[in-house]
């Protein structure tokens, strides 16, 4: 395969349309949602299995099971790492029942702690690369499986550099199934009016990059934070930034 011809934004010259996922992408709150994650399992199971339980493993688990999926989902799919099986609940279960969305309630109140007591901050790098995007003539869109992603975005005062927004709340009003699934940007591509060809993906997760091949878009931006760029190649990256300044003057 020849390889594309690349323009300023580093992006080939037939994307007309960037879809970014939110945490860990546009902002440094994939690490916040971690903290949650093992908080929430680590209580859960400690309490299951006493004190030789084995924690959540932040980096192998998370990005397994947890990173990029809805909420729900990644209670599921941790739970059946360890073949635990809970009542699924209902969407309203107060945070300390034991089933799925009562887990998954118990998770958001201490990210929503996290989020108030230490604030929320954007990448700088993904900042001006938006505005380079934005000032290149591309649409540009939030792809994220946050119910809280519209909160996060307008406390770093970047709700409005989006021309679309598919969150964990769309996304239930319009029944699309989660990362890895492909449908939430296939959503975002649409209600931009691009086809998938000419939409490039921007994700740190791997579910993100799964949903990236299934939806065949034009271009996958792996975003590694973590280290894991190996893994982010594998599951379908076609270049793979640590910053996405990086991207700029790439051409
Ligand atoms: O619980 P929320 O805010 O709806 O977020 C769902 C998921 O959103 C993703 O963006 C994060 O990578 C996951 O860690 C998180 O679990």
């Amino acid at each position: 395969m020849t390889s594309p011809h690349l323009t300023t934004t580093g992006l080939p010259d037939t994307i007309t349309a960037c879809l970014f996922d939110l945490d860990g992408v546009i902002t440094k709150t994939a690490v916040v949602h971690t903290a949650a994650w093992k908080e929430m399992f680590d209580d859960f199971l400690r309490r299951r299995d006493g004190a030789g339980f084995r924690p959540f493993d932040p980096v192998a688990d998370y990005s397994r099971y947890v990173d990029g999926r809805p909420r729900a989902d990644g209670v599921r799919t941790f739970l059946a790492s360890r073949d635990i099986d809970l009542p699924e609940g209902a969407p309203g279960d107060p945070p300390e029942r034991e089933t799925v969305h009562g887990l998954g309630n118990r998770k958001n109140e201490l990210l929503l702690r996290r989020i108030r007591d230490d604030g929320v901050e954007a990448y700088p790098g993904s900042v001006r690369y938006l505005a380079a995007v934005r000032e290149a003539g591309l649409r540009t869109a939030v792809v994220s499986s946050s119910a809280n992603c519209r909160d996060v975005l307008r406390s770093v005062g970047l709700e409005d550099h989006f021309d679309v927004r598919i969150d964990g709340v769309v996304s239930a009003e319009r029944g699309l199934p989660g990362k890895p699934r492909p449908d939430t940007f296939l959503a975002a591509a649409r209600d931009l009016g691009v086809e998938p060809g000419q939409a490039a993906v921007f994700e740190d997760a791997l579910a993100g990059m799964d949903a990236g091949r299934a939806g065949r878009f034009g271009y996958v931006v792996g975003v590694d934070r973590t280290g894991q760029a190996a893994a982010l190649r594998e599951h379908g990256a076609d270049t793979v930034v640590t910053d996405l300044a990086a991207l700029e003057g790439r051409a």
